[in-house]
C-alpha cells in the first residue's frame, strides 16, 4: 500500500539555525520557510537526491509539535511521510486493521499541496506516520 518515501520530518526550536545548518554546514538545497497554520508549523524543505528532510518549528499556541519540543528540546525525528496511490482506501483499510487516525480522520491539504493524513505513533512502533496522496 505505501510507496516512496515522501519526506523524513524533524522538529526543531529554531527553524532559522536549523536551515543554516542544513544549507551552510551540510551544503544542501533549503526552500524558503512556508506558514502551515492550518497544521500548526512553519516548514522547510531540504531536497535531497532520493527524498525530502522536513524542518518543523511550532507555529501559533495549539501547535502539534510543542509537548514533543517539551521533551526534546535541541528537536528530534518527528514522523516520517509515505505517499499512498489512494489515501481514502488507505485509512479506510488502516481503520478496519484497527490503527488510530489521527484529527477527525479526514484528510487535510499538506505542504505539497495534497491531501494527508497522520496515524498514531503507538500504533507504528513508536514513529508518527504521515501519509500523502501521491
Ligand atoms: C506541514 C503539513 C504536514 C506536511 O504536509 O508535511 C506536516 O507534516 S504537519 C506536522 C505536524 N502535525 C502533526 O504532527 C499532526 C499529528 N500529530 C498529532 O496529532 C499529535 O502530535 C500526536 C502524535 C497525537 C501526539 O499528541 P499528544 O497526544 O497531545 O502528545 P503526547 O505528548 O501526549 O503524546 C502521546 C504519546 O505519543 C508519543 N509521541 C508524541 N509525538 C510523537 C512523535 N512525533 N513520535 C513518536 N512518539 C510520539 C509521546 O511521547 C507520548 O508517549 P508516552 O510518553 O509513552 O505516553
Ligand atoms: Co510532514
Amino acid at each position: 500500500m505505501i510507496g516512496r518515501l515522501n519526506h523524513v520530518a524533524i522538529a526543531v526550536p529554531d527553524l532559522a539555525a536549523g536551515a543554516a545548518l542544513y544549507r551552510d554546514t551540510l551544503g544542501a538545497t533549503v526552500s524558503a520557510p512556508q506558514a502551515e497554520p492550518d497544521h500548526g508549523v512553519t516548514v522547510v524543505f531540504i531536497e535531497l537526491p532520493n527524498t525530502k528532510i522536513e524542518l518543523l518549528e511550532p507555529l501559533g499556541e495549539a501547535s502539534p509539535i510543542a509537548a514533543f519540543l517539551a521533551k526534546n528540546p535541541s528537536g528530534g525525528i518527528h514522523h516520517v511521510c509515505y505517499e499512498v496511490d489512494d489515501i481514502l482506501a488507505a485509512r479506510d483499510r488502516l481503520k478496519t486493521g484497527g490503527a488510530r487516525v489521527l484529527g477527525d480522520g479526514e484528510p487535510k491539504i499538506g505542504a505539497h499541496g495534497k491531501p494527508v493524513l497522520f496515524l498514531h505513533p503507538k500504533d507504528f512502533n513508536g514513529t508518527l506516520v504521515e501519509l500523502e496522496q501521491a
